[in-house]
C-alpha cells in the first residue's frame, strides 16, 4: 500500500533547521499566490530520501490551507556537483513549460545562500501516494504490471524529450557521458571515504578500473544523448491519491493495472517505448555502472552521517554497509557469463494476451468463456512455459547453434540435458500426451493406478492430462524456438512415436521403449520415406519385412529419417511391407527396430537449405538383413496403414501449433527491428508499406491460429476421422502462413534476415519443409476437396 505524501513528514531534523521567518518573507515576494500573512506557518520535513532535504510548507489563512514544497541543499561542505538544486529547478521548469511530461510546477529558485543558508527552490505540493517498497505490497497484483509498464513508458518519454527544443541544449555535453560519470563518481567516492569518513573498499577501486575499460563504444559519439534522470525509481514517483496514477516524478501521469514484471519484460517495455535497441552488448556495463554509482552515493551519505549533516537517520547510518553490498553485487554481476538474453522476451505478458486465443489476461475473461479461451490450468502452464522460454531457452539459442555448427555438431549440448531435468521438475514435461492415450498407458502399465509405478522417479510422465486443444495453447509457445520442443520432451518425431506406442503398443513394448522415451533418456526416429519411390503415397513403400521363425528380417533403404543422427536415438519405428500380395492397404506393417541392430547403417545426414539440424539430423539409412524379434511388430501384420493414420492426425497437428509460435516470433522480431532501424529518415515502422505488411501478417496468423484450434477441438470431440477435413486445412494453412510471415520478417531485417545471426532463416527453412514433410499440400488439398464434393453429392 502506498503512503500518502502528506503523511511522510515529521519534525525538521536538527541538522536541517533554518530561519523559517526568512523563508516566509522571501516566498511572500517571489512565489505567485503565496500569502503575505498567515495565522499559522508550519514547516515539516519529508523523512524519505537522503539527497536534498525536502520540506512541506503549510500556511493557514482563515479556513484556507495552502501547501508548498521546498527543496534545498544540505548544510555544510558538499561534494562538487552533488545536491545541485539549481539544476533540478532548471530541468523541472523546462519540462513543465515545454513538454507534456507532468512535473510539479516550480515557482522560484533562490540562489542567495544568505536567505536560509543554502540555495533552495519552491514547487507545488501534490497530494498523492509514494510506494517505498518496489514490490508494491498491498497493491492488487493485477495493477502492478501496468504500474511498472507505465513507469517504463514515462522514463522513455523523458528520454525522448528534445533537449534543444526545450531550451536545455547547451545544458550539458552530449558525448562521453559514461566516461565522465565514472570519473565523477570515482572522485566522489575517494572524497567521501578514508580517514575519519566511511571506510574505503579496495574492491571499489577494482570496479572503477573495470568500468573504465568497458565503456560502451556508443558513449564517445553522443548518439544516445538525452535527459538522464539520475535517480529514477519507484519511490521517487508520486502516485495519484485515489486513481492509482502517477502524479509526478517528481511527477508523471500514468495508469496502473498488472503484476510486477521481470527485469527483461520491463526492459523490453522500455526499449519498445523509447525505440531503442535491445542492449545485449552493453547491459553488463550499465548495471555494473549503476551499482557503482549507487555505492558511491551511499558512501557519501554515510560520510555525511559520520560528520553529522545527513538527512535520513538510521538509513544514513547503514549506508556504508549498503555501499559495500552494492560493490560486492557489482563484482558478482560482472563475473556472470550471460546477463541478458540475446533477444527481448518473445512477447511481454500484457501484449501476449492481446490477440485471439491469448486473450486470457484477466480472470474475468476466463470466467466469461469464449470459444478458444484457455482455462485456468492451461493458463498457469502457459505462464510457466513462457517464463521458462524467456529465462532458459532463448538465452541458450546462440550457444546451441554454435555447437550445432562446430565439428562437435553431432553431440548434445550438456545444457540441453540440464534444461530437460528442470522442465521435468517444473511439470512442463510430456505435455503433448492426450488424456485418452495416457489413460490407456496407465491401464496397461500399472492397472489404472495413477502413481509413478513406472518407476522413473518423477511424476507427470504421462503429461498433464490435457486435451489436444489445451496442448495447442502450449505447443505454440514451444514452437517459437527450434531448440525448445525437445527440452520439454515434446519434439518431433518422438511425440508421434510415443503416441504410436501409447495407442498401439502392448505391455512389453511399452515397458521396453515407451518408458525411456517418456523419461527422455532415449530418442527415436520414424522410418517411412524411401528415396526411390514417391512416398507421399505410402502404398509405394518397398522396404520388406519378412517373417523368419521368431524374427522379422528387414531389407530396404529409407531417407529423411529425422532424429536418427542424434546420439541418443535408440529406436526406429519402421514402416515396410510384410505381404506384397495382400490388398493394397493391408500390405504394410510397422515394426520397432533397435538402431544398434546389425545391418542398420546410417549413410549420411541430409540438409534442408544447408541446415543439417544437428544434432538431431535427417538421415539416409539402409537396412540389410536386419533381424529383429517378432514381438517387435506393432499391432500385428498388415496394420501399418491404420497406425500411420492414427499417428499422422494429432502428431502432425503439433507441427501446425509450433508454426503458429514460429510466426509469432517472426512478428515479434520484425516489430522490434522496425522500431529500431531508420531508412530514408524514418523508422521502418513509419513506412506505409511496412505497416500494411505487418497488419496482413497479423491477420494471417490469427486466422490460422483459429483454424488450428478448430482442428484440435474437432480432434478432441469427434476423433481423427471426422476431424480430417479441419486437420487437412490446418496442415495447408499453417506452413504457408508461417512462410509468409517469416519471409516478411526476413525482409524487414534486410541482409541480417537471411543470415544465421537471427533465428528467422532457420525458422523459415523448417516451416518451408512442412509444406512437404507433413504430407505435401496437394495431398491435403485433395482431402479437403474430396470432402466438399462428397457433401455436394449427399
Ligand atoms: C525436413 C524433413 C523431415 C522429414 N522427416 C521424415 C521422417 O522423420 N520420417 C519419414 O519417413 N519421412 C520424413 N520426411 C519425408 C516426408 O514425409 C516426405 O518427403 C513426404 O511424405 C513426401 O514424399 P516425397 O518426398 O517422396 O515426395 P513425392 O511423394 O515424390 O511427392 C512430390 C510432389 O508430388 C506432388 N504430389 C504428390 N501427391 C500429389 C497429389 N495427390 N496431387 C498433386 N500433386 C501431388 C507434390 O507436389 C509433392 O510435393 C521428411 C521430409 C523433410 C523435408
Amino acid at each position: 500500500m502506498g503512503q500518502r505524501t502528506g503523511e511522510l513528514v515529521g519534525e525538521v531534523n536538527s541538522a536541517h533547521k533554518f530561519d523559517t521567518d526568512a523563508l516566509f518573507r522571501y516566498c511572500s515576494v517571489h512565489v505567485e499566490g503565496f500569502p503575505v500573512s498567515s495565522s499559522r506557518f508550519s514547516v515539516s520535513q519529508f523523512g524519505h530520501g537522503q539527497s536534498n532535504p525536502t520540506y512541506l510548507l503549510e500556511l493557514q489563512s482563515d479556513h484556507l490551507v495552502k501547501r508548498y514544497v521546498m527543496r534545498k541543499k544540505p548544510p555544510g561542505k558538499l561534494l562538487q556537483s552533488a545536491h545541485a538544486v539549481e539544476r533540478e529547478f532548471q530541468v523541472l521548469h523546462a519540462l513543465g513549460t515545454h513538454t507534456l511530461v507532468p512535473v510539479p510546477k516550480v515557482f522560484c529558485l533562490c540562489t542567495d545562500s544568505s536567505v536560509i543558508g543554502t540555495p533552495f527552490y519552491i514547487m507545488e505540493f501534490l497530494e498523492g501516494r509514494i510506494f517505498v517498497d518496489p514490490m508494491l505490497p498491498g497493491v492488487a497484483p493485477d495493477r502492478r504490471r501496468a504500474l511498472y509498464h507505465a513507469t517504463a513508458n514515462a522514463l522513455a518519454s523523458l528520454h525522448s524529450a528534445d533537449v534543444d527544443a526545450i531550451g536545455l541544449g547547451g545544458y550539458g555535453r552530449r558525448n562521453n557521458y559514461c566516461n565522465r560519470q565514472v570519473e565523477r563518481w570515482a572522485k566522489q567516492y575517494i572524497a567521501s571515504t578514508g580517514e575519519g569518513k566511511s571506510e574505503r573498499n579496495p574492491k571499489m577501486l577494482m570496479l572503477i578500473d573495470w568500468l573504465r575499460q568497458n565503456i560502451p563504444s556508443e558513449d564517445s559519439s553522443g548518439s544516445t544523448a538525452g535527459l538522464v534522470h539520475g535517480d529514477f525509481r519507484m519511490d521517487n514517483l508520486v502516485f495519484h491519491p485515489i486513481e492509482g496514477k502517477v502524479r509526478h516524478n517528481n511527477g508523471f501521469e500514468l495508469d496502473i493495472t498488472e503484476g510486477v514484471p521481470s527485469l527483461e519484460e520491463y526492459l523490453s517495455d522500455y526499449c519498445s517505448a523509447a525505440g531503442k535497441q535491445w542492449p545485449v552488448a552493453s547491459w553488463k556495463f550499465y548495471i555494473a555502472f549503476s551499482l557503482f554509482r549507487g555505492a558511491s552515493i551511499l558512501a557519501g551519505v554515510h560520510s555525511r552521517y559520520i560528520m553529522g549533516n545527513a538527512s535520513g537517520g538510521k538509513r544514513a547510518q547503514d549506508a556504508g554497509e549498503k555501499a559495500n553490498d552494492l560493490i560486492q553485487i557489482a563484482w558478482s554481476y560482472i563475473q556472470r557469463e550471460t546477463v541478458l538474453s540475446q533477444n527481448p522476451p518473445s512477447v511481454t505478458r500484457g501484449k501476449d494476451y492481446a490477440y485471439g486465443i491469448a486473450n486470457d489476461k484477466k480472470d474475468e475473461g476466463l470466467e466469461s468463456g469464449g470459444r478458444f479461451v484457455p482455462n485456468k490450468k492451461v493458463k498457469e502452464l502457459r505462464d510457466k512455459l513462457i517464463k521458462f522460454m524467456e529465462e532458459r531457452v532463448y538465452p541458450m539459442e546462440q550457444e546451441f547453434s554454435k555447437l550445432a555448427q562446430s565439428s562437435m555438431r553431432w553431440t548434445v549440448h550438456p545444457q540441453e540435458e540440464k534444461l530437460k531435468e528442470i522442465a521435468k521438475k517444473e511439470g512442463l514435461w510430456n505435455l503433448f500426451i492426450p488424456l485418452d492415450s495416457a489413460a490407456r498407458a496407465r491401464e496397461i502399465l500399472f492397472e489404472g493406478r495413477s502413481d509413478d509405478a513406472i518407476g522413473t522417479g518423477f511424476p507427470n510422465q504421462l503429461g498433464a492430462g490435457l486435451s489436444n486443444l489445451e496442448y495447442g495453447y502450449l505447443c505454440e509457445i514451444m514452437g517459437r524456438s527450434v531448440w525448445a520442443p525437445q527440452v520439454f520432451n515434446c519434439g518431433a518425431p518422438d511425440t508421434g512415436n510415443m503416441e504410436v506406442l501409447l495407442r498401439y503398443g502392448n505391455k512389453e513394448q511399452l515397458q521396453e521403449w515407451l518408458i525411456p522415451l517418456l523419461s527422455g533418456t532415449i530418442r527415436s526416429g520414424f522410418a517411412m520415406t524411401e528415396p526411390q519411390v514417391a512416398s507421399s503415397d505410402a502404398t509405394n513403400i518397398e522396404c520388406s519385412i519378412r517373417r523368419e521363425g521368431d524374427s522379422y528380417v528387414i531389407n530396404g533403404k529409407k531417407w529423411w529419417t529425422s532424429g536418427a543422427m542424434d546420439p541418443r536415438c535408440k529406436l526406429l519405428i519402421l514402416m515396410g511391407k510384410t505381404d506384397f500380395n495382400a490388398p493394397i492397404h493391408k500390405q504394410q506393417s510397422m515394426i520397432l527396430v533397435d538402431i544398434n541392430t546389425p545391418g542398420v547403417k546410417i549413410l549420411r545426414p541430409l540438409t534442408v537449405f544447408g541446415f543439417d539440424d544437428a544434432p538431431h539430423g535427417h538421415a539416409e539409412v539402409s537396412f540389410e538383413n536386419v533381424r529383429v524379434p517378432a514381438k517387435n511388430i506393432l499391432l500385428g501384420e498388415g496394420r501399418g496403414f491404420e497406425i500411420a493414420q492414427g499417428r499422422l492426425g494429432p502428431g502432425r497437428l503439433h507441427h501446425c501449433m509450433r508454426l503458429i509460435g514460429a510466426a509469432e516470433r517472426g512478428i515479434q522480431l520484425m516489430v522490434q527491428r522496425s522500431l529500431q532501424r531508420k531508412t530514408f529518415g524514418k523508422l521502418i515502422a513509419q513506412h506505409g508499406s511496412f505497416v500494411s505488411d505487418l497488419a496482413k501478417c497479423r491477420i494471417e496468423l490469427e486466422k490460422t491460429r483459429l483454424l488450428v484450434f478448430e482442428a484440435a477441438d474437432q480432434l478432441d470431440r469427434f476423433g481423427n476421422k471426422k476431424a480430417r477435413g479441419a486437420l487437412a486445412m490446418a496442415k495447408v494453412a499453417a506452413p504457408n502462413m508461417a512462410i509468409t510471415v517469416l519471409d516478411t520478417a526476413m525482409q524487414v531485417h534486410g541482409a541480417a534476415g537471411v543470415s544465421g545471426d537471427t533465428v528467422l532463416a532457420h525458422l523459415w527453412a523448417t516451416a518451408r519443409t512442412l509444406r512437404i514433410a507433413d504430407g505435401p499440400d496437394e495431398v491435403h488439398l485433395g482431402t479437403i476437396a474430396k470432402l466438399e464434393l462428397q457433401r455436394a453429392k449427399l
